[in-house]
């Protein structure tokens, strides 16, 4: 029989005080530990986050960014429910919709498009990181125009933290739509809210872009650069001429018939630079306050003032400024004074800034009065006086 002890409890009923406890802090000393332990959590939490960006940047690497924007970019919408679009009961065509006609000078640029100034491959790091964020459809396109200054631009912009970017131009709007949307996200970048994910291939002149890439998403933003049209052929068919010395003469190329001063506007060189018409075809699925035009020429000349321009439509914070970038004489163009995720000075590649070869004046003049019309109309649409006449 257990001897009762005083108050008629049983042993078992000893109190706590003298039962062997552990060792316990007194209770401020366990508020600050657990104090201490939140912060830590915080802390590693705003670590990885920033680091899945910044550190994922590094060059060659297929992610960029980190997140400090406060507008949460609209998640884009898919066409089906598993975000594959209808099936095409053909495969989509390669390229623009284009009247080509002179495909031998053609068909050498497309290889070109392909090569990304920046690898895609993936190293330890973005390995890493990339299991952070999700695959999001681009909220915004840089639709082209070729050889307008599109590289200059994404490259610029994934300096931005917020801004992440497939290297590679998927082509998906153009060429390889019958993949489905499901394909087409795949190949995005992982990005985290607030983030926005962009692409750039040149689909401006592609018939079919307008409609299904706002099947994708109707608040898609659509940027275009835009170079003087005649620049810009010539631009075209330098980068051509690069890869096949054998084409005829650019002057040759132009004319349908050179005696009658008959411009051939099959020769999508001379194509693409009628931008009014195709600017139409975009108005008919987004209204113009979705587009932003930017000047090719301004790019050169002033690439922050641009940039600022860009950062705003996108809804980002003006984080990228005159700062950023420093003239190189030798390039003859603006470089970047440190390319993203890296401290080192960057141009772009050599197959952007090429010398064009002298251009016969009175062909030159020619164009100008065959697209003064064109430019006049395109200034009238976009409310931008781009000053190539
Ligand atoms: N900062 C900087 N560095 C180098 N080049 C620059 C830059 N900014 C704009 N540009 C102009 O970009 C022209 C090439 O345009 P794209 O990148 O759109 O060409 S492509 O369609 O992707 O092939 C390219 O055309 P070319 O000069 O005819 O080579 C350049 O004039």
């Amino acid at each position: 029989m257990g001897q009762r002890l005083s108050g008629g409890r049983s042993c078992l009923d000893v109190p706590g005080r003298f039962l062997p406890q552990p060792p316990t802090p007194p209770p401020p000393v366990r508020r600050k530990l657990a104090l201490l332990f939140a912060m830590l959590c915080v802390w590693l939490y705003m670590f990885l986050y920033s680091c899945a960006g910044s550190c994922a940047a590094a060059p060659g690497l297929l992610l960029l960014g980190s997140g400090s924007r406060t507008a949460h970019a609209p998640p884009a919408l898919a066409t089906a429910p598993n975000g594959t679009p209808p099936r095409l009961p053909f495969r989509a065509q390669p390229a623009t919709a284009l009247a080509v006609g002179k495909e031998m000078a053609e068909g050498a640029a497309s290889l070109e498009e392909q090569s990304p100034e920046t690898p895609d491959s993936p190293s330890s790091i973005s390995s890493f990181f990339s299991g952070s964020g999700t695959k999001q459809l681009p909220q915004a396109i840089i639709i082209g125009v070729k050889k307008g200054g599109t590289r200059a631009l994404l490259e610029f912009l994934r300096v931005h933290p917020d801004v992440r970017a497939v290297g590679a131009e998927p082509h998906f709007f153009d060429r390889s739509y019958d993949k489905g949307l499901a394909w087409y996200r795949d190949l995005m970048p992982r990005t985290l809210e607030g983030q926005i994910t962009m692409e750039t291939p040149s689909y401006f002149v592609t018939r079919e872009a307008p409609a299904r890439i706002s099947a994708m998403s109707k608040d898609t933003k659509l940027i275009v650069v835009v170079r003087d049209p005649v620049t810009r052929a010539i631009s075209d068919y330098t980068q051509t001429l690069s890869k096949r010395p054998d084409i005829p003469t650019f002057e040759s190329l132009t004319f349908k018939n050179r005696s009658t001063g008959l411009i051939d506007t099959s020769w999508s060189a001379i194509q693409i630079g009628i931008y009014a018409k195709h600017l139409e075809h975009w108005l008919r699925h987004f209204p113009i306050d979705q587009m932003l035009f930017v000047s090719g020429e301004r790019l050169i000349s002033d690439p922050a003032g641009e940039l600022g321009r860009v950062q705003d439509f996108l809804g980002l914070k003006r984080i990228i400024t005159d700062k950023h970038f420093y003239f190189n004489k030798t390039k003859g163009f603006p470089c970047l004074k440190k390319a993203e995720g890296s401290s080192k000075p960057h141009c772009l590649g050599k197959t952007k800034g090429r010398t064009h070869p002298e251009i016969d004046r009175e062909v030159v003049q020619r164009l100008r009065e065959f697209y003064r019309p064109f430019n006049l109309k395109f200034y009238q649409m976009t409310g931008h006086d781009f000053g190539w006449d």
